[in-house]
């Protein structure tokens, strides 16, 4: 790369102050991408932004860097809030937060649920710079603590939507209102969403009045200049298997010679799935973690830990696990159930893939499935290939004789364990606090 495009590509001349540089530097981020660029001087001039691009092209940065470089100009009072849709992911951004703003003593509150109210109220009393919270437990807050606890959200000067697409759904409807009613008006705070998956309703959203004679609002959409909606760096295949057969051809892949180092993510649609390939696989000797909304919060965390650590290999998650997450380990994701919506595939697949890293996507497609992966085929721009690497019968019958087994026993162990009894207690405990539980 030339000297002098170089200069024009850094950091320091998108306007990011001098001391995060360096903090980026010591990630080796020296080169900001293509969200990066179009986003980071156009917040720093004061305006929104809806910034639309791929999963694991920088998005968290695009808005962190310039957040963080004007708290820097008056590293005082609560700055900014960051809001998400699932615990996990609001940790990982709030480790961020934290990790590049350590040298100037950054305070970070993490506000999700699961986690004790009470430590957190006094978290929030102790002032934090930053906020990184899902909406219930923030609403949760808001709702029933005083001036003292959530008071300096009322001078809060920027308010992100991370996975906005998401929480501009009906499922947060309620708790969004909460958490923005306490926000100063929106004219007098900037206001950032971003997505993998700008939708309409994004899109729809009014645009603000106009600061130094442009536009408050700006858009930015890598995906309407590129029309493919995936990284070019994902492979994506699909593979015709008959439904009582998914759990012997999924064995069978992750212990083949190609994929038996692999780090994956197996997406199911329901927990009692992703609870049954858990246990199946365990007794199959695969190091398998899980990660699902009927866990304990300290289950969830220890799994995820257990995954992005590689002392779990395979990772079998419902969507709490689609959005966001950044485990660049990560080289296979598999649709083990597909679902209906095709952004959720973009969002799954996207576990792999990033940061310019290739990565591949395997969609386990039944008879009923055909319709849904036509879809997606659509919404991606993209035909996908079929998978070729399972075809030996005898060998698969080897794998479904021993999988038939270790899911009997499964079975018989969550039956012993009341599995679905607990279930229904956890729904009732988690009832209260509406966060991204669908599944
Ligand atoms: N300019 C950069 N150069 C190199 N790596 C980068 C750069 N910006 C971000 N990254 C790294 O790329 C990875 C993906 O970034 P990030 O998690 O922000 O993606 P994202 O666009 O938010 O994805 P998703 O849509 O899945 O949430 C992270 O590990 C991040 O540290």
């Amino acid at each position: 790369m030339s000297g002098a495009s170089k200069v024009s590509e850094d950091f320091s001349s998108l306007g990011v102050s001098k001391w995060l540089v360096e903090a980026l530097r010591s990630m080796k981020i020296a080169q900001p991408t293509a969200i990066q660029k179009a986003c980071i001087p156009r917040i720093l001039e004061g305006r929104d932004c809806i910034g639309g691009a791929k999963t694991g092209s920088g998005k968290t940065i695009a808005f962190a860097a310039p957040m963080l470089t004007k708290w820097s100009e008056d590293p005082s009072g609560m700055f900014g809030v960051v809001l998400t849709p699932t615990r996990e992911l609001a940790m990982q951004i709030a480790e961020q937060f934290t990790a590049l703003g350590s040298s100037m003593n950054i305070r970070v509150a993490l506000v999700v649920g699961g986690e004790s109210i009470v430590e957190q109220a006094l978290e929030l009393q102790r002032r934090p710079h930053f906020i990184v919270a899902t909406p219930g437990r923030l609403a949760h807050h808001i709702t029933n603590s005083g001036d003292d606890t959530v008071g300096s959200l009322k001078r809060v000067k920027y308010l992100v939507l991370d996975e906005a697409d998401i929480l501009l759904t009906e499922t947060f409807t309620e708790a969004l209102a909460t958490c923005v009613s306490i926000l100063p008006p929106k004219e007098r705070r900037q206001n950032l969403l971003f997505t993998a998956t700008v939708t309409d309703q994004v899109k729809s959203l009014q645009n603000a009045p106009t600061i130094q004679g442009k536009p408050k609002l700006f858009s930015y959409e890598v995906e309407s200049m590129d029309k493919v909606a995936i990284p070019a760096t994902l492979k994506t295949t699909y593979l015709l298997v008959p439904e009582q057969v998914k759990e012997a051809y999924l064995y069978q892949i992750l212990t083949s010679a190609m994929y038996s180092e692999s780090s994956a993510i197996i997406f199911v649609n329901r927990t009692i799935t992703a609870e049954i390939l858990r246990r199946t696989l365990k007794q199959l000797d695969v190091r398998v973690a899980s990660l699902h909304s009927q866990m304990p919060q300290q289950e969830r965390t220890n799994s995820l830990h257990r995954f992005r650590a590689n002392a779990a290999r395979v990772l079998i998650a419902t969507d709490v696990a689609s959005r966001g997450l950044d485990i660049p380990t990560v080289q296979l994701v598999v649709n083990y159930d597909i679902s209906a919506n095709p952004d959720t595939f973009i969002h799954r697949a996207g576990r792999t893939a990033r940061a310019g890293r290739s990565g591949e996507s395997i969609c386990f497609v039944t008879q009923r499935d055909v319709s849904r992966i036509e879809a997606i085929e659509v919404r991606i721009n993209k035909k996908m290939d079929e998978f070729i690497n399972v075809h030996d019968t005898a060998v698969i019958r080897k794998a479904l004789n021993k999988v038939t087994a270790a899911k009997r026993e499964s079975l018989m162990a969550m039956e012993k364990e009341n599995f679905g009894e607990r279930r229904k207690v956890n729904n009732k405990k988690n009832g209260k606090e509406k966060t991204y539980r669908r599944n």
